[in-house]
């Protein structure tokens, strides 16, 4: 196993802009050779680890893509990076690919509705399901993760694989109950992320090609924390398999710089882009600003406690700096009262389009000018077929979109 260099992680974990441009910049040393070298390790919580830990303000653009790409190239330069840059790209990749196929969200919902009924119905499933939450499964390493899951609200990618192969192939549990989850206790929960990797995971994303956990890899990687020997389904065989829909073509948004109506206009912030900063062209009137954020729309069965308050305060501090930049006072609101707040100042309203999942804003609004990212306007069309096909174009999107780290 390789030796892991860097003992430091987030003093916490990242609800806020400034927090994370300092995690990031500190971080910046580790993009190259020790990120390629040790991420695949999970040396468990609190331990050194070579990956990031920026997903929970990832998730939420507390800050971009591109400036976390950014700082990769400038302090490591695109291919000692690669690996790290590359696994940003996944996530983008995800995106994009959800965004392409919205059917596969929906039917996501609607299968996961009927696992739920299923599990309420049936009380041997209900006890699996309950014994596989709480961690007393009596495989050590999936009951560690669940625990860790359950207290941390984060898992390492690693660890979520081998968590999410044990649900399907060992504990033979559906993987949209495993999913949900997921999506109910991870502070970087995300729609396309968490369903696709669990789709690819129950060889529902590459015909043919399941993701096994074994004993051998998970001791290796865990660096000898846990040997779960002779108790994983090491055997699993694909599913049927299933046809894909096609990919849509994108609906419209405007571009960043596109042309926004003259004159003042409200800005809906909401949890999946908190960086109005960079979202909105220099020059541009805002009136009036409210915040949205709806973890609990996750899940039939809401959300953790701590996922309710990381994503409230990730938004908070979006609040904070969006008035201190347009010098307007800046609140959220519950969704119910969007609508409502969208009337009373009368305001065309912008906000940052709003991916495939659970967030209501552009349904509240349906008149609302949604703002695309060049960076997500750029990958996610590409997000037609396999990642291979995808990270080919990585190094024309590095020219074309051209990266760089945070200026503030
Ligand atoms: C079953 C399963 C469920 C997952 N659910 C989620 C989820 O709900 N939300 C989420 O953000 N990620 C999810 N991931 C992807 C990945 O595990 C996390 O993004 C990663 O562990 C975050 O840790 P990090 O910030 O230290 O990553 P680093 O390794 O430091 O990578 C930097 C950034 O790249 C992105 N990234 C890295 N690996 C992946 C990946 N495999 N897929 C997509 N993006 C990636 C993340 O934004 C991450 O913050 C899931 C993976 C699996 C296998």
């Amino acid at each position: 196993m390789q030796q892991i260099k860097s003992p430091d992680r987030p003093p916490d974990w990242l609800t806020d802009r400034a927090a994370t441009l300092r995690h990031l910049a500190g971080f910046a040393a580790r993009m190259g050779p020790d990120y390629a070298q040790g991420r695949n390790s999970d040396l468990g919580p609190g331990a050194p680890a070579a990956v990031s830990r920026l997903s929970p303000a990832l998730r939420h653009r507390l800050v971009t893509e591109a400036e976390v790409v950014g700082t990769a190239l400038a302090a490591q330069g695109a291919e000692p990076a690669s690996k790290f840059i590359e696994e940003v790209f996944w996530r983008s990749y995800w995106k994009g690919f959800l965004q392409l196929r919205p059917a596969l969200w929906e039917d996501y919902r609607q299968g996961l509705a009927e696992d739920l009924a299923l599990a309420a119905r049936d009380a041997g499933l209900r006890a699996r399901l309950a014994a596989a939450e709480a961690g007393a499964t009596g495989i050590a390493a999936f009951d560690a993760w669940a625990a860790e899951l359950r207290d941390h609200g984060w898992l390492h990618n690693h660890a979520r694989m081998w968590f999410a192969s044990i649900w399907v192939f060992t504990l033979r549990l559906p993987w949209r109950l495993g999913a949900d989850l997921f999506l109910r206790q991870l502070r970087d929960g995300d729609a396309a992320s968490n369903t696709l990797s669990w789709r690819w995971v129950a060889g529902l994303h590459t015909p043919g090609k399941v993701y096994v956990a074994r004993a051998e890899n998970i001791a290796r990687f865990t660096g000898g924390r846990f040997n779960p020997a002779g108790q994983l389904a090491e055997d699993a065989a694909p599913p049927p398999p299933e046809p894909l829909p096609p990919p849509r073509p994108l609906p419209p948004a405007g571009p960043l710089a596109g042309r926004l109506p003259p004159g003042p206009l409200a800005l809906l912030l909401h949890e999946d882009d908190l960086h109005p900063e960079s979202l909105l062209p220099p020059g541009v009137r805002i009136a009036a600003i409210a915040g949205l954020a709806s973890p609990r729309a996750r899940s039939p069965l809401g959300c953790a406690a701590l996922v309710e308050r990381h994503v409230q305060a990730c938004l908070a501090d979006g609040l904070g700096r969006a008035a201190a930049r347009f010098g307007v006072a800046a609140q959220p609101l519950a969704a119910a009262a969007v609508p409502g707040w969208a009337a009373a100042h009368g305001l065309p309203v912008v906000m940052a389009e709003p991916p495939m999942g659970w967030n209501p804003a552009a349904t509240l609004l349906p008149g609302a000018i949604l703002l695309r990212r060049d960076w997500d306007a750029a990958c996610w069309p590409a997000a037609t077929r396999g990642f291979f096909a995808f990270r080919e174009r990585i190094p024309a999107w590095l020219r074309e979109l051209a990266p760089s780290p945070p200026s503030a």
